[in-house]
């Protein structure tokens, strides 16, 4: 260090100040002793507000979940640690944390937080082609399989073709993604991409569609899932198109089931179909290209760890065996939402293991297994004897106790909570497997 301290105080201050790090500092007794800018402008606070209050006052959180609390308690360092919680003024703050106790001879005297904001970032990687980028191109879209590379190649024909079209495909399996590619591959572009959110509750949406529309503007407008509706609202919308339906302008809708099923049910109005049905594209449920299952993956981890500096990027052979036997009702947008709601608790770990993956998801994939083939050969291996029933079962409870109790820190009554039973009864069971050698 050049000078004495006291002549480089102004200079510290000016730092502690001016960088981009979230600073808070505590003594001892957990009071705020520094509180920099940006720690300010993160939390909503004011130094006048963090002054003589403990932490726990301010902030929503559970003791266990403050990590500067943890720090001081522990004296261990706790790095890469991510925390979303709610301020006093009721605002959503996600920081990645660096949390260091500070000791003065040996003893520890405090501990200082260094926090990240990654706020924005959070929620951007929510919906991260949609939202976060301007411009949604066909290189974007994850397509590896086969049934994927016909899609985008008949998309890319429809750049050109000038006349409406018609998405098919189930809830998530990325029509969105691709009306949005297709309008910005357009041979002959247009000024402006219109969504028509046809399942939204506002019946004046379709009414305002004239209003919205700019006569000197060439537009691609987007109607997506005109089958959600109502039958009426149906006929409106294909009066205005006729009437726009003049030269420059591009028509897309998006429907979520087999058209002539949809007409069959009443669902779709058939001359709206019609319409649109000049150039059909189906875009096939996931469970029928697994081959992007991973790809997608790969490149969703890639993203958020380009964003995050994460080092998360793989994930297990037992996760990835999990991920192709599974059915995806929601499509890519349950895996992207399985995706977010498990990289969000992650912090250190280098790759996605079974025990990351949230509860929920476990136990649903266990009985989602799509390929029922593939299902029996969890149980039923080929070349191997059939074990007797209640051998089966016994070997399944002991497999499902002890998962159970690793994914709840071996906490005897939180298990016995989730497993909905009395914690008697699942000591009893513990302490029999141990006798048998299982545990
Ligand atoms: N092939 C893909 N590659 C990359 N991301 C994809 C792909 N398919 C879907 N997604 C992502 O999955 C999410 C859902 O996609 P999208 O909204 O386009 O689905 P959709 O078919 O329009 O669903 P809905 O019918 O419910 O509106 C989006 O975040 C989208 O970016």
């Amino acid at each position: 260090m050049i000078g004495n301290v006291e002549s480089l105080l102004p200079y510290y201050r000016f730092a502690v100040n001016h960088v981009a790090v979230g600073i808070h500092a505590v003594d001892k007794n957990g009071r705020t002793i520094i509180y920099n800018d940006k720690m300010k402008a993160i939390e909503g606070l004011a130094l006048e507000d963090v002054g003589d209050r403990s932490i726990l006052e301010l902030f929503n959180f559970e003791q266990e979940e403050s990590t500067l609390l943890k720090v001081l308690q522990s004296g261990i360092e706790q790095t890469n640690v991510k925390q979303t919680y709610w301020n006093r003024n009721g605002t959503e703050i996600t920081t990645i944390n660096d949390t260091y106790p500070i000791s003065e001879n040996g003893v520890l005297i405090g501990a200082i937080e260094l926090a990240h904001d990654v706020t924005a970032l959070e929620k951007a990687v929510h919906q991260p082609y949609r939202k976060n980028h301007n411009s949604v191109t066909f290189s974007d879209i994850v397509a590896e399989s086969t049934q994927m590379k016909a899609v985008i190649s008949t998309a890319k024909k429809a750049t050109r073709a000038k006349l409406p079209i018609l998405l098919i495909g189930e809830t998530g399996t990325g029509k969105d993604l691709l009306a949005e590619s297709i309008h910005n591959g357009l041979v002959q572009p247009t000024d402006l991409f219109y969504t028509l959110f046809c399942h939204s509750s506002d019946s004046d949406l379709v009414s305002r569609l004239l209003d919205d529309l700019n006569d000197s503007e060439q537009v691609t407008l987007f109607c997506e899932r005109i089958d959600l509706l109502s039958i009426s609202l149906q006929q409106k919308l294909l009066s205005i198109l006729v009437k726009l339906d003049v030269e420059g302008h591009q028509f897309i809708a998006s429907i979520g089931d087999d058209p002539v099923e949809l007409i069959a049910k009443g669902t779709l109005l058939k001359d709206l179909y019609y319409f649109f049905a000049s150039f059909t594209i189906r875009i096939p449920p996931l469970r029928k290209r697994k081959e992007d299952i991973i790809p997608f993956v790969t490149a969703y981890l890639a993203r958020r760890s380009e964003r995050f500096g994460y080092a998360l990027d793989g994930i297990t052979p037992e996760v990835e065996q999990l991920f192709l036997g599974y059915s995806w009702p929601g499509n890519i947008r349950e895996l992207e939402f399985l995706l977010d709601e498990t990289t969000s608790l992650a912090t250190t770990e280098a790759v996605i293991t079974y025990d990351m993956l949230p509860l929920h998801f476990r136990m649903k994939s266990g009985f989602m297994i799509d390929d029922p083939k593939q299902a029996t050969d969890f149980i039923v291996q080929p070349g191997k004897e059939l074990l007797p029933l209640d051998q089966f079962m016994r070997e399944a409870e002991v497999y499902y106790i002890q998962k159970a109790m690793r994914h709840n820190d071996e906490n005897v009554t939180k298990t016995a909570h989730a497993l909905g039973m009395s914690r008697q009864n699942l000591q009893y069971r513990l302490r029999k497997m141990k006798n048998e050698g299982q545990a």
